[in-house]
């Protein structure tokens, strides 16, 4: 279960203040807030199109930003020299909503491909640090050489994950890690991201519709709306939230479906 909530005392390992994303005449984000803690896994929702992956892909600098400041570890992203830049990129793994795998590669190939653009190794040093990964997030050893098109959508989305954790970063960007899994699957892929957060001491950005994962694995939940955080706080806050959205989603039938099967396990 998610512990840690009280936030006063913790370390911010991203910041972000005043941020405002747009494109051409449309503004998605203005005036955006928001703190990620070390250690904690946060889940982001918001309604569809309300500018979740485009607020990740800003914080990842795949997005150019029109106002406010991004610091990742203390440091402005503005501020980055060219090194600099790619330290920040090995310090943190991204799994995008699509698992995103390269279909011509198998999957030691896909988990190797972020060792080979930062690390400089022999290829039997790189096979076994693929295999660990490998090994890490649950697939069997005879899924190294499979290919993409070989695997379930569970296996890909730990394939993926096992690549996002190649250069052993501090930080997991995942969106919306359970999306296309069944619940039973879904379930499981939390139960891994929580052992591997405390494992490994990870820091967790989640976006995510998943109720059963809100419940479960985060710590605590931020909801984008409007272009800003409507409401943060860990699930028992956001429960009491007067927002009405906030309050719809986390009362809905479907909500009301998940807490009660919290109720019976
Ligand atoms: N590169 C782009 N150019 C123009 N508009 C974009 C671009 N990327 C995203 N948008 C727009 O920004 C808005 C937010 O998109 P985003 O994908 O972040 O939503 P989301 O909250 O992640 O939605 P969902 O839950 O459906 O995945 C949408 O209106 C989308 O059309």
């Amino acid at each position: 279960m998610p512990q840690n909530n009280d936030t006063s005392q913790k370390e911010v390992v991203i910041s972000v203040r005043g941020l405002e994303v747009g494109f051409g005449p449309k503004t998605i984000m203005k005036d955006l807030n928001l703190d990620i803690y070390r250690g904690e896994i946060l889940g982001f929702v918001g309604a569809s199109g309300t500018g979740k992956s485009v607020l990740t892909r800003t914080i990842l600098g795949l997005i150019k930003k029109r106002a406010g400041e991004i610091n990742v570890f203390g440091q402005n992203v503005d501020g980055l020299s060219h090194d600099e830049r790619r330290k920040m990129e090995q310090r943190w793994g991204v799994l995008f909503q699509q698992g995103a795998l390269f279909s011509a590669l198998t999957v030691k190939q896909n988990v190797q491909v972020p060792m080979r653009e930062y690390l400089s190794l022999p290829q039997d040093v790189l096979d076994e640090m693929a295999m660990l990964k490998i090994q890490m997030v649950g697939l069997p050893a005879d899924a190294a050489d499979k290919f993409p098109s070989e695997l379930s959508g569970g296996m890909i989305k730990r394939a993926a994950l096992a690549r996002a954790l190649a250069l052993d970063p501090d930080i997991l960007f995942l969106d919306e890690p359970t999306s296309g899994l069944d619940p039973i699957g879904a379930g499981d892929f939390d139960d891994l991201i929580e052992t591997l957060q405390k494992t490994l001491g990870l820091t967790v950005f989640m976006v995510t519709h998943d109720l059963d994962s809100l419940y479960s694995a985060c710590d605590r939940i931020a909801a984008l709306g409007q272009g800003k955080i409507i409401e943060q706080g860990p699930i028992e806050h956001m429960l009491q939230s007067t927002n009405p959205w906030v309050h719809s989603y986390f009362h809905g039938k479907r909500a009301r479906a998940v807490l009660a099967g919290q109720h019976e396990a």
